[in-house]
């Protein structure tokens, strides 16, 4: 493992005068809503529109992260590495990061992101699974890439547990552990109190971010009150594409922080240019706050579990938001996409009960 113990100095990770840094993740939460379907010329567009806009950092991969291209998770249109090298081409200021799940992604597909040009993991784990992240920070700092901690789910976790994951990713070299609200089932203080709990424990040994979903549409609010409590960085995503309701847009987070008088280096009319012009005409499905994507925020549903409930909801005959209800009351957590049919199964089979009773009862 690399030598990145947890006594280094807080890492300076930020270009330019800013006070929050701004991870732009449409071509990777995106490409949820996108069904995984983003062409090179796409990525390069966004990736232009964004870089010169200002946004420090840029997310490119497949939706559920390196390796994510699957039968299970849905096929990308176009390989996540031919698409990661295009964006590192079009980027002349910003970063293009990498997202993966150990398991799902290898250390094999970081050494490839990094040899594309990409120069930040981010590296997600269920909120009480921080230790599965260990040896893929060790080879990330290895590499030379800046390092981010997703702790996925972190409503399923106390500040203090959510803490003591946070401990494990830093001292395993991760330089920004992100509160990350996959559900947009957090409100406001669950996200400052999560923030706090998490600078308490790592103190200046990282960063802390927040990621965000519009299930309940708090992902902007909350985003303030995360920099409020402490934490630099936050993402978004334009026009809110991504899982679920999709994520905090990137243009509103850029605005209001703008207002609020709080730095991002964001140009305004840049971004919102980038959002209307270039990604809109491009959206395959806008995210909407609706009953199944609501559902998921009020149970605490992971946000990229809708597109997988709303085909089952199809094949078996049975609402997607009773699925999701269902989903969260078992507490499912991202990789049990499986378990999505099992809930779809029970209800039909409940459906398929009560008509039988009421025809004998009839
Ligand atoms: C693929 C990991 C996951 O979807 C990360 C994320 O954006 C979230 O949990 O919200
Ligand atoms: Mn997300």
């Amino acid at each position: 493992m690399s030598d990145n113990t947890s006594t280094a100095p807080a890492p300076v990770l930020f270009d330019g005068d800013v006070d929050v840094r701004i991870t732009d993740t449409t071509l990777r939460d995106g490409s949820h809503a996108q069904s995984h379907q983003f062409t090179e010329e796409q990525v390069r567009t966004t990736v232009r529109a964004l870089d010169d806009a200002g946004v420090q950092v840029i997310e490119v991969t497949h939706g559920d992260g390196l390796g994510g291209s699957s039968f299970n998770y849905g096929f990308s249109a176009v390989d996540e590495m031919a698409l990661v090298k295009a964006a590192v081409a079009e980027a002349h200021q910003a970063k293009i990061a990498v997202l993966m799940l150990p398991g799902l992604g290898t250390v094999e597909k970081l050494h490839e992101a990094h040899t594309m040009g990409a120069q930040i993991a981010r590296i997600a784990t269920h909120s009480t699974e921080a230790d599965v992240s260990i040896q893929h920070f060790g080879a990330a700092r290895d590499l030379g890439m800046e390092t981010v901690g997703f702790l996925m789910l972190s409503h399923m976790n106390t500040p203090e547990g959510l803490a003591q994951q946070a401990r494990i990713m830093v001292d395993a070299g991760c330089q920004c552990v992100y509160v990350v609200d996959s559900a947009g089932a957090l409100i406001l203080e669950d996200v400052s109190d999560r923030v706090e709990a998490i600078i308490a424990e790592v103190g200046t040994d990282a960063q802390v971010g927040y990621h965000g979903h519009q299930n309940m549409s708090f992902g902007v609010a909350n985003s303030v009150l995360a920099h409020r409590a402490g934490a630099t960085q936050i993402d978004g995503s334009l026009r809110a594409l991504g899982a679920g309701a999709g994520n905090s847009p990137t243009e509103v987070l850029a605005t209001a922080f703008e207002r609020l008088g709080i730095r991002t280096g964001i140009d305004l009319g840049a971004i919102l240019g980038a959002a209307e012009d270039v990604v809109t005409p491009i959206i395959r499905r806008m995210p909407v706050m609706d009953r199944a994507s609501i559902t998921q925020g009020y149970a605490g549903v992971y946000s990229s579990f809708l597109l997988h409930a709303e085909r089952a909801a199809q094949r078996y005959g049975v609402p997607a938001h009773e699925i999701l209800t269902k989903v969260g009351e078992y507490g499912y957590v991202g990789g049990q996409e499986d378990m999505i049919i099992d809930v779809a199964l029970e209800l039909r089979d409940q459906q398929t009960a009560l008509r039988d009773d009421r025809t004998v009862s009839a």
